[in-house]
Formats: C-alpha cells, sequence, structure tokens
C-alpha cells in the first residue's frame, strides 16, 4: 500500500484502465493541478461491478498504467484487489480506516458524473469525500444534468475555487473545464491496438 501522511490530500482516480491511455495522463496532471492534490494514486480496479465483460489481466493493465503514467507525485496501484474490494464504497471505508487523516478526494471524468447515481451507495459516497470531475468530450451536458449533480446542486463548488474542494468538508463537488483529450480505452481495443 502507498504511503500517505495525514494532513496530505490524496486524490484517487479508479478505473478499468483496459487500457490506460494519454486521457488518463492528462487528467491526473490537470487534477494535481486544479484540486490543490500533493499527490494522486491510480486504483486500477479488479473489474468495474457495472460491466459485464471482464477487462485483461490485472497485471497487464498495471504495467501499461506504469508505462503511461510516470510523475513523482502519481502513484498507479492495485489497492482494490489487494484489499478484496469491488464496490468504490467499500474501496473508500477501508482506506479511511487505514489512513485516518489524509484528505482524500475521488477523480473522476463527466462521463462517470452522469451514470454516477448506478453506484452502489453513491449518496453516501458524496457525502463521505469530495469529488472531483473532469471535463471529458461530449459529456459536460450529461453531466451536468445528471441526477447525481441536480441532487447535490447545493454542494457544487465553483470551478474558479476548485483548488479549495481537496480540504473542503463533503459534501462538496467541482467539475473542471480543463482542455480536453479525446482518448478512450474502448477506441484503443477497437483499434486492435490491445
Ligand atoms: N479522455 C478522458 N477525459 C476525461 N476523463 C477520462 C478520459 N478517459 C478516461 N477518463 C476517466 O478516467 C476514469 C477511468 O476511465 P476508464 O479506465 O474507464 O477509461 P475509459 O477510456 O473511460 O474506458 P472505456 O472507453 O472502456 O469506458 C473514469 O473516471 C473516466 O471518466
Ligand atoms: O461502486 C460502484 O458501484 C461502481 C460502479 C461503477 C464504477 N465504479 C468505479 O468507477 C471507476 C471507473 O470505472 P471504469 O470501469 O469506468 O473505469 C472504477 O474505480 C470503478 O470501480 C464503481
Amino acid at each position: 500500500m502507498p504511503h500517505a501522511r495525514p494532513g496530505q490530500a490524496i486524490g484517487l482516480l479508479g478505473g478499468s484502465f483496459d487500457p490506460a491511455h494519454n486521457g488518463h495522463a492528462h487528467i491526473t496532471r490537470e487534477a494535481l493541478k486544479r484540486f490543490g492534490l500533493d499527490a494522486v494514486w491510480w486504483l486500477v480496479s479488479p473489474g468495474n461491478p457495472l460491466k459485464e465483460h471482464g477487462p485483461a489481466p490485472l497485471e497487464a493493465r498495471l504495467a501499461r498504467a506504469r508505462q503511461v503514467m510516470r510523475h513523482p507525485r502519481v502513484v498507479v496501484t492495485d489497492i482494490e484487489a489487494q484489499l478484496g474490494t469491488r464496490y468504490t464504497a467499500e474501496t473508500l471505508g477501508a482506506l479511511f480506516t487505514l489512513y485516518p487523516g489524509v484528505h482524500f478526494t475521488w477523480l473522476m471524468g463527466a462521463d462517470n458524473l452522469a451514470g454516477f447515481h448506478r453506484w452502489e451507495r453513491w449518496e453516501e459516497i458524496m457525502g463521505a469525500l469530495p469529488i472531483g470531475v473532469l471535463a471529458r468530450p461530449g459529456d459536460r451536458v450529461a453531466a451536468r444534468m445528471s441526477p447525481a449533480a441536480r441532487a447535490f446542486r447545493f454542494a457544487r463548488l465553483p470551478d474558479a475555487r476548485s483548488r479549495l474542494l481537496a480540504r473542503s468538508e463533503p459534501p462538496a463537488w467541482c467539475l473542471v473545464n480543463v482542455p480536453m483529450v479525446d482518448a478512450s480505452s474502448s477506441a484503443i481495443r477497437a483499434a486492435g491496438c490491445w
């Protein structure tokens, strides 16, 4: 498990990373800058609980992720495999116990906010930690209009105040309009490059 000191602000980017690509690396660098984070941990998932087809083997996805994301403040991890968790709510519960005093922020692309209300215990997650959302081509409107965004409209931090997010009391979320990179794992798989 990676190291974190109490008081540090750590962003968590969960994903299938099947495979990792430049879009992931780009939003990670933007999240570090825009949300005032000390570090970001990639949580390479054993498998998205909502996806029917399992991803490529975890070892292969981790190896690719480590090639794609080389940054002194980013750690590529298999934390969920180590913890034996699959649902994000479970993973977070375990991390809060293991890292008391660490300020975790959950990171996601705008497409994930659009479907966030289908996640297990999503309202609890909203109440448990700040959520940083990064623009993704084609998904900003769906994200802003999503059931989760509407239900938690009162907890939205404006883009201009994004640097306060990591240390905000949850529920708190912020959608930042970063420059967008049009890359996706499904396009890479469809092109037969993985
Ligand atoms: N180009 C991108 N711009 C913004 N966010 C992204 C981008 N690519 C991935 N993300 C975000 O990174 C996280 C992990 O994404 P994931 O590993 O599912 O990749 P993906 O490209 O979305 O995969 P797929 O195409 O198979 O759905 C998600 O929160 C997703 O929204
Ligand atoms: O907990 C859930 O119900 C849940 C449902 C869908 C996705 N997630 C998490 O969302 C992250 C992004 O998943 P994916 O497959 O879109 O890359 C990853 O960490 C998943 O474990 C979590």
